[in-house]
């Protein structure tokens, strides 16, 4: 199904489009609810039936949530569903927002927090593969979000590898808001901007084919910072939100997520859905087939745009020497996480 338009059900109204949202009790969860029910994601015009999963001790969260959602009076909203089961939370769902993951705590190992994520998103694969509608969309923002993907697709045999994806969106926002700022320019004047990698320090913020408005963007704000200073602060942002805010970003990553899945079902922002070679592009991290040098099966971020509710990675693109180290090194840390949750059993 292609959920270019609202769907109708016998009676000509529009069928609801089911969301799930795991970690729904937590913060990004409660920052995109609301959002999601106004119709931001799908449109003004389509309906939203939300699924709520949490754990027990994130069930209240949850549950108060959903009181407010009933006290928004939102007219494409149709029902609200809290589960504290995968099985019933992913039950017939079009979207999956997979937002609840294990944070990494004081002493804990790398492969302590793998192991964690991977006892959440290998059920929660296997449940999606179960139990979710055919047409099922799949978003990981939980960190790490590349590799808890890839822990749920492998889980998910049943289901096209192609739907699972991670959230770079936030990564390229930024990139592109950052951009925009040093340039004194309109964010509406920045195109070409790429992500690629992984959801971690190790990306690549790649101005080389951007654009401000009809000039490179690199002649605007010149090699030295936007192949230097540039690509810290965009990689390192995060934490930059963490030491001023004194807790990570919420309102922006779910405003990300929005942005990813609404791309993905109506076409690329801006685009028209077209796939025209000069139509805008976006990050995301998408199940790879080798584009760019990316092994088979991993979920890194690539530029692509979405043309008929699938995401089309942009070819042809010319990566020079410094493009191709940093797009390297940080495919190395995806395959490098990839071996270490092969090792314990996770995929
Ligand atoms: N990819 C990105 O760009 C990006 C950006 C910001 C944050 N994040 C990540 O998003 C995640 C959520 O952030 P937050 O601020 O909302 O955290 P939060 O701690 O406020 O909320 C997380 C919620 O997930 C729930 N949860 C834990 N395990 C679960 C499970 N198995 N099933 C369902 N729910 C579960 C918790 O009970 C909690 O309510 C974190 O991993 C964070 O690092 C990713
Ligand atoms: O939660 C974090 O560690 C940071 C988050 O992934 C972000 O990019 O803001």
């Amino acid at each position: 199904m292609t959920m270019t338009a609202p769907q109708q059900n016998h009676r000509g109204q529009a069928t609801p489009i089911t969301v799930t949202i795991t970690g729904a009790g937590g913060q990004i969860g409660y920052a995109a609810m609301f959002r999601i029910a106004s119709g931001a994601m799908f449109g003004p015009d389509q309906p939203v039936a939300l699924r709520l999963l949490e754990i027990p001790q994130g069930v209240k969260g949850a549950e108060g949530a959903a009181l407010e959602l009933t006290d928004c009076a939102f007219p494409l909203l149709t029902s609200v569903d809290i589960a504290t089961e995968p099985a019933q939370g992913f039950d017939g769902a079009n979207v999956a927002l997979l937002i609840g993951s294990r944070p990494r705590t004081a002493g804990m190992e790398r492969a302590d927090l793998l192991a964690a994520n991977g006892a959440i998103f290998g059920p929660q694969g296997r449940a999606i593969n179960d139990h979710a509608a055919d047409d099922v969309r799949v978003l990981v923002v939980g960190n790490p979000a590349n590799t808890n993907a890839l822990i749920a697709q492998r889980n998910a045999p049943d289901v096209p590898a192609e739907r699972f994806t991670a959230l770079t969106r936030l990564d390229h926002n930024r990139a592109v808001g950052l951009l925009a700022e040093h340039a004194g320019a309109a964010v509406a004047e920045v195109s070409g901007v790429t992500i690629w990698g992984n959801h971690s320090t190790t990306q690549y913020p790649d101005l080389s084919h951007a654009r401000i408005g009809d000039r490179a963007a690199l002649d605007v704000v010149g090699a030295d910072w936007g192949r230097g200073a540039y690509i810290d602060r965009v990689a390192n942002r995060g934490a930059e939100i963490i030491e001023v805010r004194g807790g990570s970003s919420v309102a922006s990553a779910a405003n990300a997520a929005i942005d990813h899945v609404r791309d993905w079902v109506l076409g690329t922002a801006g685009s028209g859905g077209g796939s025209d070679d000069a139509a805008p592009w976006t990050s995301v991290s998408l199940y790879s087939t080798g584009a760019y040098g990316v092994p088979d099966g991993l979920i890194a971020s690539v530029p692509a745009r979405s043309v008929g509710g699938q995401w089309q990675v942009v070819e042809g693109l010319e990566i020079d020497e410094f493009s191709r180290s940093r797009i390297d090194a940080s495919v190395a840390e995806l395959a490098a996480e990839r071996d270490q949750v092969s090792e314990l059993g996770l995929i």
